[in-house]
């Protein structure tokens, strides 16, 4: 039945166009540049591709929980070109990750992340590539902040510069004994560039911000408690014991339905970015995909007591 296969195929074709235009269309509207604004995306990436060097990994637990790592270590995990590149490849794949519910981002070797590779901020520290990649790392970061998993920035060692900026895209902040976050862009006559001054105030507010960027401050564990930038000090240093510790941290808030996890995520980001008005209806229609759903059904067939 030659027909039959060929509508099949042209049934499959339609969908898979249909399915690639809606992911194209989500990415859109969860990123903040497009060509309007002046973006040159293609122009970047093959800018960025030209340095080469460590690896940006994901793995996806049956928890719910991902675990992305960075990974260049003999650089302190700094992010090369084809890092940023496969950081928006697997900001994608969590886009697509309908059962996740939460992320845990940290760096390989004990330390997580030095901000750009120097060696390529130096090759392209003219303007219109400068622009193009503060762009795109502002694209790719905002699409993580607003993913529908609640994620977990696990500092260890240092997180300097672009690494500093990466931990505030995160919803939390967790950090080992020893370890520092420092806002070093002051030194090298920059101000941040991945959208980690504006996500700092909207953490710390605006004279704790000023004070951390223009002092270049060392931020010890106690001190980003103090100012709410990290949410606890856990007792382990070593990779392993650390990332047991975040993972049990961060099961206390993602324990329950996929459903549920992702639609209380949404609500936030509505009540953190938008107006009042669009946050509330945003709210709603959040609303309407949990009520009557089966993890409301079976909770009124429980009739569970809240004591
Ligand atoms: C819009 C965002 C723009 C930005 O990110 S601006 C900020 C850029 N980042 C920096 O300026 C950090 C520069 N690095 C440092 O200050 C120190 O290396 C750092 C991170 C405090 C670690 O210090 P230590 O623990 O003493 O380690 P170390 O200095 O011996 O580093 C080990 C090897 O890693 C290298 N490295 C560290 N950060 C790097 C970077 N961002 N780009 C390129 N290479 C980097 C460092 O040069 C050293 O390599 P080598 O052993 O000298 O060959």
């Amino acid at each position: 039945m030659p027909s039959t296969v060929t509508e099949m195929a042209i049934s499959l074709w339609k969908n898979l166009l249909q399915t690639t235009k809606e992911r194209l269309l989500q990415q859109r509207r969860m990123s903040l540049y497009n060509g309007a604004h002046g973006y040159e995306e293609e122009l970047i990436k093959k800018k960025l591709q030209q340095f080469a060097g460590g690896s940006i990994n994901l793995s996806k637990e049956d928890n719910g929980i991902g675990i992305l790592t960075l990974n260049n270590p003999k650089l302190m995990n700094a992010f090369t070109g084809t890092m940023m590149l496969e950081l928006q490849e697997r900001v994608t794949e969590l886009e697509n990750w309908k059962d996740g519910k939460g992320l845990i981002i940290y760096g390989a070797g004990n330390t997580f992340c030095s901000g750009s590779d120097l060696n390529a901020v130096k090759a392209i520290s003219n303007s219109q590539d400068g622009m193009n990649m503060c762009m795109f790392m502002q694209n790719t970061l905002t699409r993580l902040m607003r993913l529908p998993l609640i994620s977990v920035a696990l500092v260890q060692g240092k997180a300097v510069g672009g690494g500093a900026e990466l931990t505030t895209a995160c919803d939390f902040r967790l950090m080992t004994p020893g370890s520092e976050i420092r806002f070093v862009h002051k030194h090298m006559g920059l101000v941040p560039g991945w959208g980690g001054a504006a996500r700092l105030v909207g953490i710390v507010g605006s004279g704790a911000a000023l004070r951390l960027l223009s002092g270049a401050a060392r931020l010890d564990p106690e001190s980003a408690l103090r100012l709410g930038l990290s949410e606890e000090t856990l007792s382990s240093s070593d990779e392993t014991g650390a990332l047991e510790e975040a993972r049990a941290w961060l099961s206390g808030y993602t324990e329950g339905p996929a459903s549920v996890i992702r639609a209380v995520k949404e609500v936030v980001t509505a009540g953190r970015e938008l107006p009042v008005e669009a946050a509330l209806r945003r709210e709603k229609d959040v609303f309407g995909t949990v009520w009557g759903g089966p993890a409301n059904l079976q909770a009124l067939v429980r009739r569970p007591k809240h004591k």
